[in-house]
């Protein structure tokens, strides 16, 4: 915490003098990228992927330790009836994802990913959000600082998702909040509400952002009322992988949602990022956009607990593999271009 006794100053202190990309290593993999066997370019993305992870990580690309991570929450504004699922089902996933009887377990298996769980204060719901704040600015602060340690084991590509039914309720309110328009621009399914479960959703977002709406034009309130102990842990994930160049994958309409929340603070504050899919959730592409990205992948899911960024990080592993393990023109013999 700050010396003024205001948790969000260290935030905000933080958001504001973020690291930049490493020029040297960018340049470096420019060059070397340029006599590997291929036409210039024809790696296409995959190209662009490796001058990220340079850029980023200040190294020659490589992904030696990819690690998911998932952070779980619980939502007071389920209580409004959002969801199809009840909120035990957060728990319940938890459960699976330590059990590895999740989809994320398959994915983390398939493209050799290590994968933690934080489950965040389960037992203790948000404020719901229609009706008051979620958080408190300590809780908010303290969610946060824990969301940063997550990263003290160690990585060098962090997939970030999560699990936490009546999760896209927040993150449609928190668009809604940072971005405008109606609240049903911003509501979709989730789990597969429809009918009067949806009308309620748009309800709810509706009254929150309405409630909140005084307090909305500074990004950290925007998490703290709008938020959840989820969103605020990616929040504060995301802001240490930048302090510790370590580069980001981004997974669907919620992970984004807390990502949103940062670069409403600073535009420049998801440079080490990239969005891994475009989820189905219908205003994901929407706010993608609003974030100047462009997804990996666009597979039809909506899931979250992290797979379309687990997904998206064999790609990356891809991108650094044939950036350092491909053959200079020179080395294999082939003839470059006249
Ligand atoms: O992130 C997405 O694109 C996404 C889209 C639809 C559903 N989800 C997941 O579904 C849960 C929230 O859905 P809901 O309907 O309870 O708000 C939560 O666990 C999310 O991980 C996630
Ligand atoms: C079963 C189930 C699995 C999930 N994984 C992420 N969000 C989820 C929501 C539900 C309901």
């Amino acid at each position: 915490m700050s010396a003024s006794g205001l948790p969000f100053d260290d935030f905000r202190e933080l958001l504001s003098n973020l690291p930049g990309p490493d020029t040297k290593a960018l340049a470096d993999a420019r060059e070397r990228d340029a006599q590997l066997t291929k036409p210039a370019g024809a790696l296409g993305r995959l190209e662009e992927i490796a001058f990220w992870l340079a850029a980023w990580t200040g190294r020659k690309p490589a992904v030696t330790r990819p690690l998911v991570a998932i952070f779980a929450g619980n939502h007071g504004v389920t209580a409004k009836g959002v969801s199809p699922f009840p909120s035990s089902v957060t728990a319940q996933m938890v459960e699976n994802f330590a059990a590895g009887g999740a989809a994320i377990n398959q994915i983390c298996v398939t493209h050799d990913l290590g994968l933690k769980i934080f489950d965040l204060a389960l037992d203790l719901p948000t404020g719901d959000i229609s009706e008051e704040a979620a958080m408190d600015e300590r809780t908010c602060a303290a969610t946060m600082a824990f969301g940063m340690e997550a990263l003290a084991g160690g990585t060098d590509l962090l997939c970030i998702g999560e699990m936490g039914i009546g999760n896209t309720t927040i993150a449609a309110a928190i668009f809604y909040g940072l971005y405008g328009g109606s609240a049903a621009d911003w509501v979709g399914p989730g789990t597969g509400s429809e009918g009067e479960v949806l009308a309620r959703k748009i309800a709810a977002v509706e009254a929150a952002v309405a409630l909140h709406k005084p307090h909305l034009n500074d990004p950290m309130e925007v998490l703290r009322r709008l938020g959840g102990r989820e969103i605020a842990a990616m929040a504060g994930a995301i802001l240490a992988a930048r302090m510790e160049r370590i580069p980001v994958l981004i997974d669907g309409y919620v992970a984004t949602a807390a990502a949103a929340v940062l670069h409403a603070a600073n535009p420049q504050a998801l440079d080490h990022c990239l969005i891994a899919h475009v989820s189905a959730e219908p205003g994901h592409m929407a706010a993608i956009e609003r974030l100047g990205k462009t997804p990996l992948l666009a597979l039809g899911m909506r899931l979250g607990e992290g797979t379309g960024a687990a997904l998206a990080a064999g790609i990356v592993k891809a991108a650094a593999q044939c950036h350092s393990g491909m053959a200079t023109f020179a080395q294999a013999g082939v003839s470059a271009k006249d």
